[in-house]
């Protein structure tokens, strides 16, 4: 995240390290949100190789052991059917992923809440985005305050224009922004006084992740609900 600040440990309990195992060791790649004691939800281009992934819950210095850490392993891959990874701009870009077994819940550990399906937000709604993506330079759990832009200006000439689909939200622009390696991260919007994660960290601009007029680009969670039911059938 470019312009946050170092999150509270574990004030985002939902946010999950995914992290690609490499010669003996593991290393972070993504974020991601536990959505059910045993089902991660991330974005597509985050999973489309195919590696040795794990999930680590309860984080908050992810290069440290702090005793509230449980590492999952990752028994399959739901990746959305029409996703395309060499078009990112025609979204999909969402994943499942099935843990081997189920999260302990606790009070470092929680599950995230889905909006219902087809849920807009307004623009200016206040949402964080969250992640340990760069922040230009170290990473480490960030959030930053990127109000929601609404379609009208994301898709406009001089912002994202048509890149950007219904299917996605954009969020931030100026200051604040998402950056590699919080991709598939959660965009934590606040609903009635709720947590919702509305959005999953999908693209920033190529030219730099704080790019003037080009808010970081989120997968829209309420336009994939009817696809998530069918794939776990528990939603
Ligand atoms: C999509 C990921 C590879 C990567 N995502 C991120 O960094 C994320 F954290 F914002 F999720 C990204 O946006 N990387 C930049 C460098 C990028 O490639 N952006 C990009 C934006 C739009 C398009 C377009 F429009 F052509 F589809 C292509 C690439």
């Amino acid at each position: 995240v470019v312009g946050g600040e170092v999150a509270r440990p574990n004030s985002w309990p939902w946010q999950i390290s995914l992290q690609y195992k490499s010669g003996s060791n593991f290393y972070h790649t993504c974020g991601g949100t536990l959505i059910r004691r045993g089902w991660v939800m991330t974005a597509a281009h985050c999973v489309d190789s195919s590696r040795t992934w794990r999930v680590v819950l309860g984080d908050h210095n992810i290069n440290s052991q702090e005793g509230t850490e449980q590492y999952m392993s990752v028994s399959r891959v739901y990746i959305h059917p029409n996703w395309n990874s060499n078009n990112v701009a025609g979204g999909w870009d969402i994943a499942l992923l099935r843990l081997s077994t189920d999260a302990s819940l606790n009070n470092k550990v929680q599950l995230g809440a889905l909006p219902p399906s087809g849920q807009v937000l307004p623009n200016n709604n206040l949402c964080y985005i969250t992640g340990w993506g760069r922040t230009q330079t170290v990473r480490s759990a960030e959030a930053g305050l990127p109000p929601v832009v609404d379609h009208k200006t994301c898709t406009s000439y001089g912002w994202w224009g048509s890149t950007v689909k219904d299917s996605m939200v954009c969020g931030g622009g100026g200051s604040e922004s998402g950056c590699q390696g919080d991709s598939g991260g959660p965009l934590n919007c606040s609903v009635n006084g709720q947590w919702v994660v509305h959005g999953v960290t999908s693209f920033v601009s190529s030219s730099g992740c704080n790019a003037y007029r080009k808010p970081t680009v989120f997968t829209r969670v309420s336009a994939y609900i009817s696809w998530m039911n069918g794939v776990s059938r528990i939603f």
